[in-house]
């Protein structure tokens, strides 16, 4: 039998399983999972400035230790501030410095030089030690389920019934593939508009099955594809623009002609990006041949349904990310093609 309790990367015990489930009280779970946004942000910033970004993964934070153990190179002074940022709990100096990150990594003048290295391991440990306090990706899953309760107005999927309805109605069959799904009791699993829908997530859920989509087998014929695929509040999980840009190319191979792309995202993905805005997203995905059938904002998640056209047959313009708003309190959210 499987132990509830687990030994946490800092070596400390935690719970895990449904046990987490029980503690987390729902008035709770906004503040876990905007926190553990913040903290992964943070996070890959870093790694961008140390050009760490190869092989972090959300679903593995041991690995994630050993690889930025590993990036230290034997170097026993880095090692030496990672460790330290690691044996610090919650302060204020230290959050003082990750939200001044910003200004650190952007610095032009900022060579990698001996301080900022310091820096830049004691936050990351500090970085790592919170994720672990918070839980890790199995507690951001279960506040993300928490907030998806029926009655709590989470489940994303009400509106793509909503929106699908009128466009799926009279096709009998239609199959449909939700990445990133928690729970087989949403809108898009009962709403009767699909004769199955294939739920798949990183992580180990009932009625989902365990599969990270990029390591889906690509289709072989066209029983293999989708009429829809949602792919709701996952790419802002993904870890940076160009993996993003490779998990949206993936979909489209995954899509019948004329299939359907459900998209959710925070809200501030499209209003507080740096490099991101709803008519650059627009044109970004019309350039991988998907139109904008579709879209919503809420105060806190941005909604859009796009169907799968001809493909323009060059991809012009989207390999890098480009800043198109700028000023403080602004996130780095892009996706690159
Ligand atoms: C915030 S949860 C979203 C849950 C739900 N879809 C919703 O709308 O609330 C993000 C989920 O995406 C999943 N995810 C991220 N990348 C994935 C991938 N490559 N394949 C499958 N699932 C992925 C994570 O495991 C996580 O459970």
């Amino acid at each position: 039998m499987q132990s509830r309790r687990s030994k946490s990367i800092t070596g400390k015990r935690k719970q895990v399983g449904n046990s987490v489930a029980r503690v987390i009280k729902p008035q709770k779970t906004r503040k876990i999972i905007r926190r553990f946004h913040h903290l992964i942000n943070k996070r890959e910033s870093i790694c961008q400035f140390l050009c760490l970004t190869e092989g972090l993964d959300e679903a593995n934070e041991k690995k994630n230790d050993t690889i930025i153990l590993a990036s230290t190179k034997g170097n026993a002074n880095l090692s030496k501030y990672y460790e330290d940022g690691k044996s610090q709990a919650f302060n204020e100096v230290m959050e003082a410095q990750l939200l001044k990150l910003h200004s650190l990594v952007n610095n032009e003048t900022n060579s990698k030089e001996a301080c900022d290295l310091a820096t830049m391991y004691t936050l990351l440990g500090y970085i790592m030690n919170q994720i672990d306090a918070l839980g890790g990706l199995e507690t951001y899953q279960i506040a993300s389920q928490n907030g998806q309760l029926k009655g709590r107005g989470g489940d994303t999927s009400k509106l793509l019934e909503k929106w699908t309805r009128p466009l799926l109605g009279n096709r009998s069959g239609a199959i449909a593939l939700e990445i990133g799904s928690l729970s087989s009791e949403n809108r898009i699993s009962q709403c009767g508009l699909f004769r199955e829908v294939v739920r798949i997530d990183l992580q180990n859920h009932e009625g989902v099955a365990k599969q990270d989509f990029m390591e889906r087998p690509l289709p072989e014929s066209e029983n293999d594809r989708f009429d829809l695929i949602s792919c709701s509040l996952v790419l802002n999980f993904v870890k940076n623009h160009k993996d993003r840009g490779a998990m949206c190319h993936r979909m489209i191979e995954f899509l019948k002609p004329q299939g359907y792309i459900f998209i959710v995202l925070p809200q501030a993905c499209v209003a507080h990006s740096r490099y991101c805005n709803e008519s650059l997203l627009q044109k970004l995905f019309a350039s991988i041949g998907l139109i904008l059938l579709n879209s919503h904002q809420s105060d806190k998640l941005y909604y859009c349904l796009y169907q799968l056209q001809k493909a323009p047959s060059q991809l012009k313009g989207f390999s890098k990310r480009v800043k198109i708003n700028d000023g403080p309190g602004l996130n780095n959210f892009g996706i690159t093609l």
